[in-house]
């Protein structure tokens, strides 16, 4: 496999079957579902038992964490009687990675024979109604570096994963969705819930004042940096793909706006969600594999 700031896809049938080979043979564990972590929220995982954990660096093809607030762990375990992996850390562009990089462990745990996707991330409101600390399930996308020819799919199609053309009209499960929505509001949380549109930008800085004005304009409720490109790849390869956005922080529309966004400040957002997250995350897993597609 290539490294860093490939252009396009630089990951072979090969190299995604000698990774999956890899992890088959070292956990007797069969994910269903997959819950990829967002900034700060690794400890969405502490809801798992008989826990198994990897070291990105020590799995054959796998990227490595380079941000604060990613672990770079991978963690498999049981939430009741369903076995789950748990990516502690994700990828991103703005790391120099390619988006073929980005989304290698999506292909992973298709291979491995995960169905479900709980994709979760940190992100900024652009919807001023939004409050720091919301949830935000994620309703639909915009992939602005997709628009800009960075697209994880670009280049030969395998249909061995998907079609070349997918659908993505309904990128998030309408039943899971759904299935979120009631047991955020069994949780509590129904005061702190949201559904919305999640954009990616590629990062790394925070957004200007008119590039914010721009997304409002596009119809974004929240902006963040990942979790389009996973969420279209899990979505090209057949996995239904439930998404949540903790708003970390309000997006600056005004100039007279005397706040500055800061990474800390989203890790620490984080922490302070982390446990009810993680118990929406728990209880959700606990109900999936009795809700169908
Ligand atoms: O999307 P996740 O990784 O949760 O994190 C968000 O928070 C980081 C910026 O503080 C960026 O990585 C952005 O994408
Ligand atoms: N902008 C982009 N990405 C983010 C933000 C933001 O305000 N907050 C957390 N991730």
């Amino acid at each position: 496999m290539q490294t860093k700031g490939s252009p396009s896809c630089c990951c072979s049938f090969e190299d995604y079957n000698l990774t999956t080979e890899w992890l088959l043979n070292h956990t007797s564990q069969r994910p269903k579902v997959a819950v990829i972590c967002g900034s700060g929220l690794g400890l969405l995982a502490d809801g798992a038992a008989n826990k198994q954990t990897f070291r990105y660096q020590d799995i054959p093809n796998f990227p490595v964490s380079t941000v604060a607030g990613h672990e770079g762990c991978l963690v498999f375990g049981t939430i009741e009687d369903t076995s789950c992996v748990f990516m502690q850390g994700h990828f991103h562009l703005y790391e120099g990675y390619s988006l073929c990089q980005v989304t290698f462990p999506v292909r992973i745990f298709k291979l491995m024979g995960v169905e479900t996707v709980l994709v979760t991330n940190a992100s900024g409101a652009i919807c001023p109604d939004y409050k720091v600390g919301d949830i935000m399930i994620i309703k639909d996308h915009i992939n602005l570096p997709g628009f800009a020819g960075q697209h994880p799919l670009f280049g030969p199609n395998d249909e061995r994963f998907g079609t070349r053309f997918p659908c993505m009209s309904d990128a998030y499960s309408k039943d899971l969705r759904r299935l979120a929505g009631q047991v955020c509001s069994e949780l509590g949380c129904s005061g702190f819930l949201r559904e919305g549109v999640y954009c990616m930008v590629s990062g790394p800085n925070f957004e200007t004042i008119a590039e914010a004005r721009m997304l409002q304009v596009l119809g974004c409720d929240s902006v963040g940096m990942s979790t389009v490109p996973e969420v279209t790849v899990a979505k090209h390869c057949g996995l239904r793909v439930l998404g949540l956005s903790l708003i970390t922080n309000m997006v600056s529309l005004d100039y007279s706006r005397e706040e500055k966004v800061n990474h800390d400040e989203v890790l620490q957002i984080g922490k302070m969600r982390a446990e009810v997250l993680q118990r929406v995350v728990t209880e959700l897993i606990s109900r999936c594999s009795i809700n169908t597609h």
